[in-house]
C-alpha cells in the first residue's frame, strides 16, 4: 500500500532555532554587559568540565557565513534570542547602539536570504546588573523588561513579524530559584513562584507595549512536557495532576486565561502567594500565538519523598542522551497539540523547539555526520505534527532545535542536539544526516517524511 502524501499548510514555517548565549560566544564584546549565565558559567562547579559561553559557536563572528549555511538548507525562518546584554548593558537605561546593530544586521541578512526571523526576548540571559537589583525577584523588572522590549520592537519590528517575550519561564523559575541548577542558582520554595509570577508580568507588559507601537505577532514559549501517570491509583494520579499543574498549566493559564491552576497549593504550600487581581489583568494581554516546545513525555509517579512535588518520572524504555533520559515519545507531541488545542480555544501554535540529543563524536573526518537516531526523531515528531494539523490543531510552523550543537547550558558543550555538528577546537560546522534530511522535508513541504 503506498503511503499517503504528506503536505503541510502552503505557508508553513520551517525553521531551526537557537538561542544568544548558546551559540554567539564573545559575551562582552562591543560593550555588551554580562548576562547572569556570563556569572554562573564562570563559577567553578555549576557548569559541566567548566565548559561557559566564552566561544561557543562563535556565531557573533561568523553570522554571516552561518545565515549563508541557513540558506543551503532551505530554512524559510530562523528562530533566535537577543541578549539584553547587549542591547542595555545595564538592563535599563543607555543603549549600546554596537548591540542593537548586530541584531539589526542579522535581520537583514535573513530577510535578504527570504529567511523569516522569530525574535526571542529573552532566553533566559538576564543581564547581571539587573540580577543585582533582584532580578525576576524584584517586580520591578516587568518595567525594565518592557523598556527594553520597547527599544527593541523600535529598531525591528518594520521587519521582524515574529516575536517572542519570554523562552520557557517554567525552566528559569525551576531550575534558576527552585533547584538552583541554572543561573542564578538560588534553591529556595520561597522565591520560585514569585520569580514565575514576575516572568510572566514581564510578559505581560512586553506585550501590552508591543500593542502601542507593533504592527506584527507577539507571542509566548512554554515548554510542555504531558504527563502520564505511572498507575490508576489515586497516589499517582494526584501526583500527575500536580505534576502537570506545575509544568505545563503554571504559565499558559494566566497568559491565556488569567488564572493559576489550583493545584499549586499543594506544590508550593505556605510559599504559594496571593497576587492581586492586578497582576493577572496585566499577564492576559492577548496574544497572537503560542510557542510550544517539545522533547518528550513524562511518566509520573507517586513519591512523598521527592522535592517539591512528592512526584518522580519512571525512566521509559528508548531514550534520548539526556541525563535524566528523555523518552522518545511522538505520541506525546500529538496529545500535547490535541490538548492546547482543546483546553485552550485552538490558538496559533508554532512547535517553536522540537529536537534531540544522541552522541555524536567531537570531531568529524569526512564531508557529513551519519546520525540515524536524529533523522529518526525528527521523522516520527514532524509526522506528528502533521498528525495533529489534521486533526484540526492550527499548527502554523515547526523549529528543530538546534541548528548548531551548542552550549547547553549546565551540561555544556556535552550534549550535542544540532543539526549541524561543531568542533569545538576548529568551529568547523559539518552537516549531519538529519541536516539534509530536515532538508529535503522542507525542500517538499513534507512529503519527503
Ligand atoms: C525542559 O526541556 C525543555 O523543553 C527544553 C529543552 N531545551 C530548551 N528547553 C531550551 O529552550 C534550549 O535552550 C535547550 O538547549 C533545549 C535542549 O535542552
Amino acid at each position: 500500500m503506498t503511503k499517503p502524501s504528506i503536505h503541510f499548510p502552503k505557508d508553513f514555517l520551517w525553521g531551526c532555532a537557537t538561542s544568544a548565549y548558546q551559540i554567539e560566544g564573545s559575551p562582552l564584546a562591543d560593550g555588551a554587559g554580562p548576562s547572569v549565565w556570563h556569572r554562573f558559567s564562570h563559577t567553578p562547579g555549576r557548569v559541566q568540565d567548566g565548559d561557559t559561553g566564552d566561544v561557543t559557536c562563535d556565531h557573533y563572528r561568523r553570522w554571516e557565513s552561518d545565515v549563508d549555511l541557513m540558506q543551503s538548507l532551505g530554512l524559510n525562518s530562523y528562530r533566535f534570542s537577543i541578549a539584553w546584554g547587549r542591547v542595555l548593558p545595564e538592563g535599563t537605561g543607555r543603549v549600546n547602539a554596537a548591540g542593537l546593530d548586530f541584531y539589526e544586521r542579522l535581520v537583514d541578512r535573513l530577510l535578504s536570504r527570504g529567511i523569516q526571523p522569530m525574535v526571542t526576548l529573552f532566553h533566559w540571559d538576564l543581564p547581571a546588573a539587573l540580577d543585582d537589583r533582584g532580578g525576576w525577584l524584584n517586580r520591578d523588572i516587568a518595567h525594565w523588561f518592557a523598556e527594553y522590549a520597547n527599544v527593541v520592537f523600535r529598531r525591528l519590528d518594520d521587519r521582524v513579524k515574529y516575536w517572542t517575550t519570554l523562552n520557557e519561564p517554567w525552566v528559569v523559575a525551576d531550575g534558576g530559584y527552585m533547584h538552583g541548577v541554572l543561573a542564578p542558582g538560588h534553591r529556595n520554595i520561597f522565591e520560585a513562584p514569585r520569580a514565575a509570577h514576575h516572568l510572566m508580568m514581564a510578559h505581560g507588559a512586553a506585550v501590552q507595549a508591543y500593542r502601542a507601537v507593533g504592527r506584527n505577532q507577539i507571542g509566548l514559549v512554554v515548554n510542555i512536557e504531558p504527563k502520564y501517570p505511572a498507575s490508576q491509583s489515586d497516589a499517582d494520579l494526584a501526583a500527575t495532576r500536580r505534576a502537570e499543574a506545575y509544568m505545563n498549566r503554571q504559565y499558559l493559564e494566566p497568559a491565556l486565561l488569567g488564572s493559576y491552576p489550583e493545584e499549586l497549593h499543594e506544590v508550593f504550600g505556605d510559599a504559594c502567594p496571593k497576587w492581586p487581581e492586578a497582576d493577572l489583568k496585566l499577564i492576559k494581554q492577548p496574544i497572537d500565538y503560542v510557542g510550544v516546545n517539545y522533547y518528550t513525555r513524562a511518566v509520573v509517579r507517586s513519591d512523598p519523598t521527592a522535592w517539591p512535588l512528592k512526584s518522580t518520572t519512571v525512566k521509559q524504555k528508548q531514550h534520548t542522551h539526556m541525563e535524566t533520559g528523555w523518552e522518545v515519545f511522538p505520541q506525546g507531541l500529538v496529545d500535547t497539540l490535541l490538548w492546547i488545542r482543546d483546553k485552550y480555544g485552538n490558538p496559533p501554535v508554532y512547535i517553536t523547539e522540537n529536537g534531540a540529543c544522541f552522541f555524536d563524536p567531537p570531531q568529524v573526518e569526512g564531508p557529513v555526520l551519519e546520525d540515524p537516531l536524529r533523522v529518526d526523531y525528527l521523522r516520527k515528531h514532524i509526522t506528528a505534527v502533521h498528525t495533529a494539523i489534521q486533526r484540526g490543531a492550527d499548527i502554523r510552523g515547526y523549529f528543530a532545535w538546534s541548528l548548531f550543537d551548542n552550549f547547553e547550558w549546565a551540561f555544556g558543550f556535552s550534549k550535542r542536539f544540532g543539526l549541524v555538528h561543531m568542533n569545538y577546537e576548529t568551529l568547523k560546522r559539518t552537516l549531519k544526516t538529519s541536516a539534509h534530511f530536515y532538508s529535503k522535508v522542507i525542500a517538499t513541504n513534507g512529503a519527503a517524511l
